[in-house]
């Protein structure tokens, strides 16, 4: 062993790799503001590495200790695979979201958190992310139209994942929910039959699953080591990817020929191709529209629907599972109060479901605002990488210098006392009362709305990067949940089984259990 080390071809490169990693550790001039470090203890040899390492076994206490002891001020917060970031006080968030692209930047930051370089196949397309444009304009605009094919697809998926049993049976509530999430998604994604592909669900997921873990392996690696380990550590990104667009590729050649996308075949005229509502094919007008032809490359086109399998299904997973969860332990005439709402406005809509009439689901909307208030997965809010070449200087006083990452309290704001009485307590119905007392029109009561972004809940973000999918994932768990509950029966549960932190992040209990049994009647 020794004689293999001793030798120069070894011992040159390692040597190198051992100052580098000392400079790191003791001798790079920090280029961040001094602030008191989160985590770190008087008398500590390494104040930063400490910290992140009882960060990182702790972040839910070192949260609860940096807004306690510095809720005016900001501070740093040391993390194992993110480096150290500015965490501001909670009266800069306006000011941190309304500050433009070159100055604070949103994708930037995303591009370090998930290391979009690497885990993606094709990073030029999260450099120019115009699919981000088809969700916030078209997608949002088209829920009403999309309601139907969704409510069909609900009442398949769920048939399908939960079952049809007359008596209790045990779900796996994250399974499950994530296997009917990911059929409906895909039904706006890629539209009916595909989205009833196992194959093309199962890629979607494995690819949302590679991206978390993969980002968190490539995080702990020094730059000029990353392209070095890369093509390990995203082997399944690629594998998933590669076969995701082969099981797309026929879908998306049919539709460019109809489109007139490819060479010597003219845009079809014919009224027997049904027109398409989806992502897919906006992605294929959008396309057209910019004349650029790498965004109709079937790879392009494929990969596009995957990053947004990533962005949409964890995300509306966790929410649908905390509301379960918060639901089945909550006093069980809630449910029947939310199963009467529902009930009530399906026979007013003739048994449609409709856009207009999931918005009279008020009691439904102001249950899963208040599981996201008391669950949200976002911990560290708004975290945006300082672009400006002078760097930022903050309402609250502190100068950021450009490379460095900041973010404001998340978590923290959304079980404070000071903003949610009793925020320990999951009360489904605050956000209804705050919006039946809110006495100036819709505007007002709009804000305690399941989709709206506030400074006061950064479940979604807030500003120009708030989460573009927010109003079609606001009704489409929405419907699920409704139809889930005029459908099944929940077994109360004594206790809801505890969140668990993952990185900066907090999820739900993967493994958690509820009892379910069909209902005779709906
Ligand atoms: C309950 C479900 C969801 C939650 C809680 C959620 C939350 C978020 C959050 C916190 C962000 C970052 C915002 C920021 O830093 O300011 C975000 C971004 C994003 N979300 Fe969602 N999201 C959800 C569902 C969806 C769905 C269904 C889609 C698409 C159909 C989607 C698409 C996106 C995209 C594309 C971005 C990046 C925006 C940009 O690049 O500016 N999300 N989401």
């Amino acid at each position: 062993m020794m004689e293999a080390v001793s030798r120069p071809a070894i011992a040159g490169p390692l040597l190198l790799i051992v100052a580098w990693a000392v400079y790191q550790l003791f001798f790079k001039p920090s280029a961040l503001p001094d602030l008191p470090i989160v985590g770190a203890r008087p008398g500590d040899w390494s104040p930063m590495w400490q910290a992140r390492l009882r960060n990182f076994k702790d972040m839910k206490a070192a949260l609860n200790s940096s807004y306690a002891q510095y809720q005016n001020q900001a501070t740093i917060l040391p993390l194992l695979d993110s480096g150290n970031i500015v965490l501001l006080p909670q009266s800069d968030t306006k000011f941190l979201a309304d500050q433009p692209d070159n100055v604070l930047n949103m994708h930037d930051q995303a591009q370090d958190s998930l290391q979009t370089d690497y885990t993606t196949m094709d990073p030029s397309l999260t450099h120019d992310p115009i699919h981000t444009n088809i969700i916030v304009g078209t997608l949002t605009k088209e829920i009403a139209n999309l309601v139907p094919g969704l409510a069909e697809e609900i009442a398949y998926c769920f048939d399908r994942h939960l079952g049809a049993d007359p008596e209790f049976k045990e779900i796996g509530v994250y399974d499950s929910m994530q296997h009917v999430l990911s059929g409906v998604t895909n039904r706006a994604l890629v539209g009916f039959p595909l989205c009833r592909e196992q194959k093309v669900l199962d890629m979607g997921i494995a690819f949302a699953q590679d991206i978390p873990l993969s980002s968190m392996l490539m995080r702990c690696f020094p730059g000029f080591a990353k392209p070095l380990v890369a093509p390990l550590i995203t082997l399944p990104n690629r594998i998933h990817t590669r076969k995701f667009e082969k099981l797309l590729a026929p879908e998306i050649e049919t539709r460019l020929q109809q489109c007139g996308l490819r060479q010597g075949v003219q845009a079809s005229e014919k009224s027997d191709v049904p027109r398409r509502n989806d992502f897919l094919q906006w992605s294929i007008e959008q396309a057209k529209a910019i004349g650029n032809p790498k965004n109709w490359r079937v790879s392009a086109l494929a990969q596009r629907v995957l990053l947004l399998n990533f962005a949409a299904i964890h995300t509306s997973t966790f929410a649908m599972t905390h509301v379960l969860l918060d639901l089945a332990s909550a006093p069980p005439e809630i449910i029947e109060e939310l199963r009467e709402e529902a009930a009530n406005m399906l026979k007013e809509h003739d048994g449609q479901w409709s856009k207009r009439g999931l918005a009279q689901l008020e009691k439904l909307d102001s249950a899963m605002r208040e599981s996201q208030r008391k669950n949200s997965f976002v911990g560290l809010g708004l975290m945006r990488k300082v672009v400006a070449q002078d760097g930022v200087t903050f309402p609250s006083g502190v100068h950021v210098r450009q490379g460095n990452s900041v973010c404001v309290p998340a978590y923290s704001v959304l079980q404070d006392s000071a903003v949610y009485t009793d925020p320990k307590t999951y009360k489904p119905f605050r956000f209804y009362e705050a919006r039946v007392s809110e006495t100036e029109g819709y505007v007002k009561r709009a804000r305690n709305a399941f989709p709206t972004a506030s400074p006061d809940f950064l479940g979604w973000g807030l500003g120009r990067n708030a989460c573009p999918g927010r109003f079609f994932a606001s009704n489409e768990i929405k419907m699920m949940l409704a139809y889930l509950l005029l459908h099944y029966d929940i077994e109360h549960q004594e206790s809801r089984p505890r969140n668990v932190w993952f990185g900066m992040n907090r999820i739900p209990p993967m493994k958690a259990t509820l009892r379910m049994r069909k209902r005779a009647t709906a």
